[in-house]
């Protein structure tokens, strides 16, 4: 099954648009577990054990890991989800972007070393960075189209003079990425919740990728203004929360704490369709 494939299914079986993130920091774990990163992996799979049938994706966030020395529990979530959760594509968030030699590396890293279903990349360097990603048959790649974050459009913003139309480059990169780059069908689009207006913009651009749109919870992102300029039958979203799922409760219940929120998000998704 392709990554897509695997997208449509996941919301068809979960009835979900939801992604839960995961991105563990032990400072802010519960109770028993807090400021131990050796608890990494007990921590994220016990969200992973208590959410798997509410989600069309997991998200973890490789920065989380790495800086704590923790590639290896990530190893082993990885394989936890594969085991628990077989049917929900995982995303690995590592927005790698480099010169072709050395993404064929991260390409590596992230499908055979972790066996992620998809990746995000930054497009910055041009298609010769993301084509080792498109060799790997079967796997997605979310390319940073307009972020969540409010100095996204600092570059994402500016207007190519040199472009036919004058897009703005976050409009080039949805150009690109639903027509010359998508070689198989594997390219989807980062797109932040924060920016309702920039996700319909985008999907008139590109009609029929997948959209992976960050920035409900925490960042505190729209739900409803999110589906109703990104949900297509036929185009999966994929709205992620991270830490507004993962720190529901900082006490013993925070599985069933994550459970009762993502259960929350993920009915306002479906309610949002109309
Ligand atoms: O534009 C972007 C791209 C990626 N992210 C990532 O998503 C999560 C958001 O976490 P929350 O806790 O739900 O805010 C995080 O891993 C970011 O690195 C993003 O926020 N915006």
């Amino acid at each position: 099954m392709t990554f897509i494939e695997q997208l449509r299914a996941a919301e068809r079986q979960n009835r979900s648009l939801l992604c839960v993130g995961l991105d563990p920091e032990p400072t802010r774990f519960p109770g028993r577990l807090k400021g131990d990163a050796n608890k990494i992996y007990d921590f994220c799979a016990r969200i992973v054990d208590a959410t798997a049938d509410l989600v069309i994706a997991f998200k973890p966030q490789i920065a989380y890991f790495a800086s704590h020395r923790a590639e290896g529990q990530l190893e082993r979530l990885m394989e936890h989800i594969r085991r628990v959760a077989p049917q929900v594509p995982i995303i690995l968030d590592a927005k790698r972007g480099d010169i072709g030699s050395t993404a064929e590396q991260y390409a590596l890293e992230a499908f055979e070393r972790y066996g992620a279903d998809a990746v995000t990349l930054s497009p910055f360097m041009g298609f010769d960075s993301v084509a080792p990603y498109l060799k790997h048959e079967g796997k997605g790649a979310f390319l940073l189209c307009r972020t969540s974050n409010p100095g996204g459009a600092d570059l994402q913003g500016q207007r190519l003079a040199s472009v036919e139309g004058e897009p703005l480059l976050y409009e080039h990169v949805a150009r690109l990425a639903q027509g010359p780059w998508n070689l198989n069908g594997q390219l989807g689009l980062v797109v932040g919740a924060t920016y309702p207006a920039e996700i319909e913009r985008v999907r008139a651009l590109a009609p029929t990728v997948p959209l992976l749109i960050p920035g409900v919870g925490a960042q505190g992102g729209d739900a409803v203004a999110t589906v109703r300029a990104g949900w297509r039958e036929d185009a999966p979203i994929v709205v992620n929360s991270s830490r507004a799922i993962c720190y529901a409760s900082d006490g013993d219940d925070f599985a069933e704490a994550a459970r009762r929120e993502a259960t929350r998000t993920r009915d306002g998704l479906e309610a949002a369709k109309g």
